[in-house]
């Protein structure tokens, strides 16, 4: 287990880290959110000591993460760091050997991760010779070659197409598997949300949310009622709070309250017109993300 305890943080007047605290579990996906600047890489570089915190501390498996624990991690950085004119096994068994591997161990992992990745037949070209998202599977293989405990990666999803969004997908679950701790960055909460057996959301440095998506989404003050008549009816939840309410094609969809008695709008809805559909269930990691952070939802009413 990965614990980061009351990180603290700041450059000048701005606090990249405000007391951040959180757990990553062994054989989990960690699906780490929030806003832009929220904190995301600064703590992610904390862990591998790339920035030094001004308080707290970070633990793997209840000991103080040094130089020698470091090595058995993988981080894939936001900037991504591979040396452009160096070719791509060449790279990768670099990386191995400075993670500890022998010449020979390093050579053979570095040419099994460029196959595993669909880039076997680019191993003695150089990256900058790759595509975008090849060289962003040249930077997870650079992460991975050393058969690391614990899996880090900044925002591993952007900029790849979808079949290098399900490749990512499929090693990240197979490294969860093999019992690996991952976190990984993402502004893609659609794909976190199937994919992440955890979350923690961040905001100005500080968990807001963390937990399993079911849990965090049954703890909600909201709730996501979509209604479907019998064509189209001018109904509106009755409640003192309607958020994100949507009209279309005789559906009518809003986040109210989760106090709200669903027997009462239901027969509020059956009121106002032939009710042929009712959903009543917690919100998407979206609208979660939204009421955590403090986003604006759209209050206006949208017809169509
Ligand atoms: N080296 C630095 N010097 C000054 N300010 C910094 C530095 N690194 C980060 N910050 C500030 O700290 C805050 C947190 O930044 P950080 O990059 O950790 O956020 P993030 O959650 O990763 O954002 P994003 O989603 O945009 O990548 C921001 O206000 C950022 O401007």
């Amino acid at each position: 287990m990965l614990s980061l305890r009351g990180l603290r943080r700041h450059y000048g007047d701005v606090v990249a880290l405000d007391g951040l605290s959180f757990e990553a579990q062994e054989g989990r996906l960690l699906g780490f959110l929030g806003p832009n600047g929220a904190g995301k890489t600064t703590a992610m570089r904390s862990i591998f000591g790339l920035v030094e915190p001004d308080a707290g501390e970070v633990l793997w498996r209840d000991a103080p993460v040094d130089a020698s624990v470091r090595r058995r991690f993988g981080y894939m950085p936001e900037q991504r760091g591979l040396y452009p004119k160096m070719p791509c096994a060449a790279q990768l068994s670099y990386f191995g050997q400075i993670h500890g591997m022998d010449r020979a161990d390093a050579d053979g992992a570095a040419r099994r991760w460029l196959d595993e990745l669909g880039l076997g037949e680019r191993a003695d070209d150089p990256v900058e010779a790759l595509s975008h998202g090849n060289q962003q599977r040249v930077q997870l293989a650079a992460a991975l070659v050393h058969d690391p405990e614990l899996l880090v990666l900044d925002e591993p999803f952007s900029g790849l197409d979808p079949l290098g969004v399900a490749s990512m997908e499929e090693v990240l679950r197979e490294q969860a598997a093999e019992g690996r701790t991952i976190i990984f960055s993402s502004h893609q909460l659609d794909l976190v949300e199937a994919l992440c057996d955890d979350v923690v959301i961040i905001h100005r440095g500080r968990a807001v949310r963390s937990g399993t998506i079911e849990a965090i989404r049954a703890a909600s003050e909201q709730r996501r009622v979509e209604v479907t008549f019998e064509g189209a009816v001018d109904w509106t939840p009755p409640s003192p709070e309607v958020l994100d309410l949507v009209r279309r094609n005789g559906a009518v969809g809003a986040l109210v309250p989760s106090s709200l008695d669903v027997d009462v709008l239901l027969a509020s809805a059956r009121e106002a017109g032939d009710v042929r559909g009712f959903r009543w269930e917690p919100p998407s990691l979206s609208e979660l993300f939204v009421e955590a952070v403090g986003g604006a939802v759209s209050r206006s009413e949208v017809t169509a």
